[in-house]
C-alpha cells in the first residue's frame, strides 16, 4: 500500500530530490532531476535545468515556495486541454508517440542540432498522418533558425498544416520579421521566459501567442500578471516536471480568463516514472484541474541524495533576495 509523505521535520533544510528517466532524449537530456518541497499549502517543485545558475533559478525557487506555502488562485475551469509533445525523434517513433498520447494537438520539436530539414519534414508529416486532418500541429524551433531559414522552413512545414510556430528565431527583431513574412502565427517562448522584460514581445509585435511556464516566471501569480499585461493569447507549457510541477502549470491554465489553445502540459508522458500515485496524464485530451500529492512509494523508487539540490535551492533563494 502506498501512503502520503509526511512533511519534513520543522527546522530541517527540507526537500527531497528525484531523478527520473526520459523516454526520449529531450533538449539534450535523458534524465530529469529536481527537488520536492512540502509546506502548508501542499507540494512544490524546484527543478531548474542543470545549466541554470542561482540568478536564473531564483524564479524557479519562488514558484516552488508559492506552491508549498501560498497556494494558487481560484480556477475558472475544471479541465485543461493539452498537446502531446513530440521530441526530435524519427518519423516512426513520432507517430507512435502521437498515437499513444491521446491528444488532438501535437507539438513537434524541429531544428534540432545535428539534424537536417528533411528530418523535420518527415517528422511533421508522420505526425500529420498519425493525427489525421482534424488534428492541430505546432512546431517549436527553440530559436535555432535565422529569419530567412525560418520563413522557408515554416512555409515548407505548413504543407502539413501548422497551428503556430514557437520561437522560430532567437531575437525579437527576427521574430517580428518572420511574423510579417509568413501566414502561420508566431509564438514566443524563450523571448518571454528568459527575458528581463517579457512585455517587450508585445511592443516589438514579435508574436501572436505567448507561451508561459510557471517555474521560469516565478509562480502562477507572476505568470498571470504577465499574461494580463501582454494581452496576447496564452499557451501554458511545462518545464517537463513531475506531476507536482505540472499541477502548478494546470493551476495557471485553470486561472486564465481565456484559454484558446491546448497547453503543453502532457509531459508526464515523457517520463519513465512519477512521484504521485495519480499522475497528471491526459484523459480525452485534457488534464483535470487538481493538485498532486507526493506518494512515498513512488518517490522512493526515484529518490536521490538531496544535498546538491538543497544547495542549489539555497543559492537560488539568496539570489532572489538581491533581485
Ligand atoms: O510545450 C510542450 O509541449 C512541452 C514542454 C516543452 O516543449 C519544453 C519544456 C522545457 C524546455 C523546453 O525546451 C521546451 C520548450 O521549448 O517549450
Ligand atoms: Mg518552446
Amino acid at each position: 500500500m502506498s501512503r502520503p509523505v509526511p512533511p519534513p521535520a520543522a527546522g530541517s533544510a527540507g526537500g527531497r530530490a528525484y531523478a527520473i528517466g526520459l523516454r526520449n532524449r529531450f533538449r539534450g537530456i535523458t534524465v530529469r532531476e529536481g527537488l520536492l518541497v512540502h509546506g502548508p499549502a501542499g507540494w512544490g517543485e524546484f527543478s531548474p535545468f542543470a545549466e541554470y545558475g542561482p540568478r536564473e533559478s531564483s524564479r524557479w525557487w519562488q514558484a516552488c515556495v508559492e506552491a508549498a506555502h501560498t497556494g494558487w488562485p481560484e480556477p475558472v475551469r475544471t479541465t485543461v486541454p493539452v498537446n502531446v509533445t513530440v521530441p526530435a525523434v524519427g518519423p516512426e517513433r513520432a507517430a507512435q508517440i502521437v498515437a499513444s498520447g491521446g491528444c488532438a494537438t501535437a507539438k513537434v520539436k524541429v531544428a534540432e542540432k545535428g539534424q537536417d530539414p528533411a528530418e523535420d519534414l518527415a517528422r511533421v508529416e508522420a505526425v500529420r498522418d498519425a493525427l489525421g486532418p482534424g488534428g492541430r500541429i505546432r512546431v517549436d524551433a527553440n530559436g535555432a533558425w535565422d529569419a530567412d531559414t525560418a520563413v522557408s522552413m515554416i512555409t515548407e512545414l505548413d504543407r502539413f498544416g501548422l497551428e503556430y510556430a514557437e520561437q522560430p528565431c532567437a531575437s525579437l527583431e527576427e521574430l517580428a520579421r518572420v511574423r510579417r513574412r509568413v501566414d502561420v502565427p508566431v509564438a514566443a517562448d524563450e523571448s518571454i521566459r528568459k527575458a528581463e522584460d517579457p512585455l517587450k514581445v508585445r511592443a516589438a509585435e514579435a508574436a501572436d501567442v505567448v507561451v508561459l511556464k510557471v517555474q521560469p516566471l516565478g509562480g502562477v501569480r507572476p505568470a498571470l500578471e504577465i499574461a494580463e499585461a501582454c494581452g496576447l493569447p496564452v499557451v501554458v507549457s511545462s518545464a517537463v516536471e513531475t506531476s507536482v510541477g505540472i499541477a502548478a502549470g494546470v493551476a495557471l491554465a485553470a486561472a486564465l480568463p481565456e484559454l484558446p489553445y491546448a497547453c503543453g502540459l502532457a509531459t508526464v508522458q515523457m517520463l519513465t516514472g512519477d512521484v504521485t500515485a495519480e499522475p497528471l496524464l491526459p484523459v480525452d485530451g485534457a488534464l483535470p484541474v487538481r493538485p498532486a500529492a507526493v506518494d512515498e512509494e513512488h518517490l522512493r523508487a526515484v529518490e536521490t541524495d538531496p544535498a546538491g539540490w538543497r544547495e542549489r535551492a539555497e543559492a537560488a533563494r539568496k539570489a532572489g533576495q538581491g533581485r
